[in-house]
């Protein structure tokens, strides 16, 4: 079993999370789903089928698969985990006070793997046993209003968690339909014999960051996109946390369109050789970066903006990036770049996984002499993320 460590985008892949989608993604309706960042009504077993091929892929290639939810039980089985799982899904301001005390004995009665599947494709009004109160709260609730949400977001472990070097950084999610996901994986990676002798990088209620805005171009060097989802506020903060802890020299904070289409930097740009992105090419000529060094007496020094590419072959000590992008007919592009062709994960340096339907992108990446392993994702896709989104590595070997 690998030591958790993870300095750069490429490196060969050792170990990962992923969340198989389960019962959370049939809590989805057309009235809920885009409060809850679904653009449509998946398929649900489908997608499970695809995730499997997904977590098949990277079996093949060698990787260590851990399950979300296998994490979680494991995590539960821990008392002390179990009680503050328990607090985490009780949201007084919802349930008001009469239903809160009901619900968190409820939940605190229930065994670890009955717990978890609450806590993951949580709780309708209807489902919580007749005895646990008869609040007005409770009445006056349809019963297919949610006492505790579901995250069907969990999918995407690329965001609610990352590892940098051998620390892992909890996010700060920044919508209501995700937040409560950063408690669970808390508690993995509090609780999972795994990971005890993790140290962590940032905290949990610190500004918002997401996983999918943080880039390791290379060891030491970081990319955070900053728009609809990581403040200003949130990149200085990640970067102070891995400045003071000597996990990178810099760190270059990127300015996204704040757009459904580009919510992290990831839709837009990932890694696919130690040298090489892929990238929209929308973005190519207009991506500015402010790059931002330690600093004895400010904490964080910012200079800049100065155009991306530049400044991350600089930090990166190369003479360039090499960009692959979707060509140049923008309606493909902007097609593919929607339907997650930019979203790549590496497996190994110039080895990636991607969505088969991005025909175009992949083309041009296998001409670029990259390997492309297809996985389909016409369900997993409607969530609006690809393979890269779907991960969360653990551990990679040093590139
Ligand atoms: N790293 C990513 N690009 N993640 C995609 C997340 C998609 C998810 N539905 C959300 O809106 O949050």
């Amino acid at each position: 079993m690998p030591a958790p460590k993870v300095d750069s985008e490429v490196g060969p892949l050792r170990a990962v999370l992923l969340h198989r989608p389960g019962a959370e993604l049939k809590r989805l309706t057309p009235r809920n789903n885009d409060q809850l960042l679904f653009d449509s009504i998946p398929w649900v077993d489908r997608a499970q089928e695809e995730h499997d091929a997904f977590a098949q892929a990277l079996v093949g290639r060698g990787v260590e698969v851990m399950l979300l939810a296998d994490a979680l039980v494991t995590a539960l089985t821990d008392e002390r985990a179990h009680a503050a799982a328990a607090d985490t899904a009780v949201d007084r301001r919802r349930v008001g006070h009469e239903l809160a005390d009901a619900l968190g004995s409820h939940l605190s009665s229930l065994p670890s793997a009955a717990l978890a599947d609450v806590l993951t494709a949580g709780m309708t009004f209807e489902e919580l046993p007749d005895a646990e109160g008869a609040s007005l709260v409770r009445r006056m609730h349809h019963p297919h209003d949610f006492v505790v949400d579901p995250l069907p977001n969990l999918l995407f472990t690329r965001d609610s968690s990352v590892w940098i070097g051998d620390r892992v950084a909890i996010a700060s999610l920044a919508l209501p339909a995700r937040n409560r996901e950063t408690a669970l994986l808390d508690l993995i990676y509090a609780y999972h014999p795994r990971f005890r002798a993790a140290g962590r990088a940032y905290g949990a209620h610190s500004a918002p960051v997401e996983g999918g805005d943080v880039l390791l171009l290379a060891p030491g060097v970081l990319a955070i996109g900053v728009g609809e989802r990581t403040t200003p506020a949130g990149a200085e903060s990640l970067a102070r946390s891995v400045f003071a802890d000597g996990l990178a020299h810099t760190v270059l904070a990127v300015p996204i369109a704040q757009d459904r289409a580009t919510m992290h930097l990831d839709t837009v740009c990932t890694m696919v050789d130690r040298d090489a992105v892929v990238m929209y090419p929308a973005v190519r000529d207009t991506l500015l970066a402010y790059p931002l060094q330690p600093d004895d007496a400010k904490g964080v020094l910012v200079s800049g903006p100065v155009p991306f590419l530049d400044a991350a072959a600089e930090a990166m000590g190369i003479e360039r990036l090499r960009v692959i992008d979707t060509g140049l007919d923008p309606v493909t592009a902007e097609r593919e770049q929607w339907d997650d062709g930019n979203n790549t994960l590496a497996v190994a340096p110039g080895v990636v996984v991607a969505y088969e339907r991005n025909v175009e992108t992949n083309a041009r990446l296998e001409d670029a002499g990259i390997e492309v392993l297809r996985i389909s994702g016409s369900e997993l896709g409607s969530g609006r993320g690809g393979p890269r989104c779907m991960s969360c590595p653990i551990s990679r070997d040093p590139v």
